[in-house]
């Protein structure tokens, strides 16, 4: 479960946001939606340790994340606590598809998975891309590689971003069941940032920025 309470966060002395608080319970999904530039990235990072509020709390099934030094947080997203999509994805060039999934068990000091590598990108439809280099790949299924090797480590928290921005319509719908079903079974909490409006529907409970 993910709680943030009063959380602000700034920039510079211009750029300032106070965000409303949130509840995520585990095997619980929960859309943050608003336009361009209102902070939902921001937010995500927050959540993932990437930036650090200003104040507020952060709880991750109880354990305060609020100020944690920046070794203690990597150890919290190392422990495979927080599986991050970005908006983004992020490759290393040189690997394969499947080593660069697989490189999700590598940083988290875990053995690799190859089963369950091989499975999740069959169950997002870029099973028959795992030789190939990233760069071969469409934005969209590079979008894919980067959400399966966000759950390869099974994590108490899937924070993604914009996940579904680059992907048709067939595609955006198998991408947000496999998350909400991927939450169900790993008992972990999901939050996805948005401003694609196709996902409003499959997520009822909503925070808008
Ligand atoms: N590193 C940074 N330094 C200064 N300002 C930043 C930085 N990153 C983001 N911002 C500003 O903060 C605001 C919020 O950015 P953020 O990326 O969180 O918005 P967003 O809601 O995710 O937008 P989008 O939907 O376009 O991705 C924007 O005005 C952006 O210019």
């Amino acid at each position: 479960m993910i709680v943030c309470k009063n959380l602000t966060f700034s920039y510079s002395p211009t750029k300032k946001f106070s965000f409303p608080d949130i509840q995520c319970n585990d095997r619980e999904a929960l859309l943050i939606l608003g336009q361009s530039g209102t902070g939902k990235t921001t937010l995500l990072h927050l959540l993932g340790l990437l930036l650090t509020p200003e104040s507020g709390e952060l709880l991750l099934n109880g354990q305060s994340l609020r100020s944690l030094s920046a070794t203690e947080a990597a150890g919290v997203r190392r422990a495979r606590q927080i599986g991050i999509i970005y908006q983004r994805a992020h490759f290393v060039r040189s690997l394969s598809v499947l080593d660069n999934i697989l490189l999700a068990n590598f940083l988290a000091d875990q053995k690799q998975d190859k089963a369950r590598a091989i499975l999740l990108a069959e169950q997002l439809g870029i099973g028959e891309h795992l030789a190939k280099k990233p760069h071969q790949l469409s934005q969209g299924e590079q979008q894919r590689v980067s959400i399966a090797r966000a759950l390869m480590n099974n994590p108490a928290l899937i924070l993604a971003d914009e996940p579904t921005a680059s992907l048709d319509d067939v595609n955006c719908q198998k991408v947000v069941e496999l998350l909400k079903q991927q939450s169900l079974s790993i008992g972990a909490s999901l939050v996805v940032v948005t401003h694609d409006r196709r996902l409003t529907d499959a997520f009822p409970k909503q925070v808008r920025l």
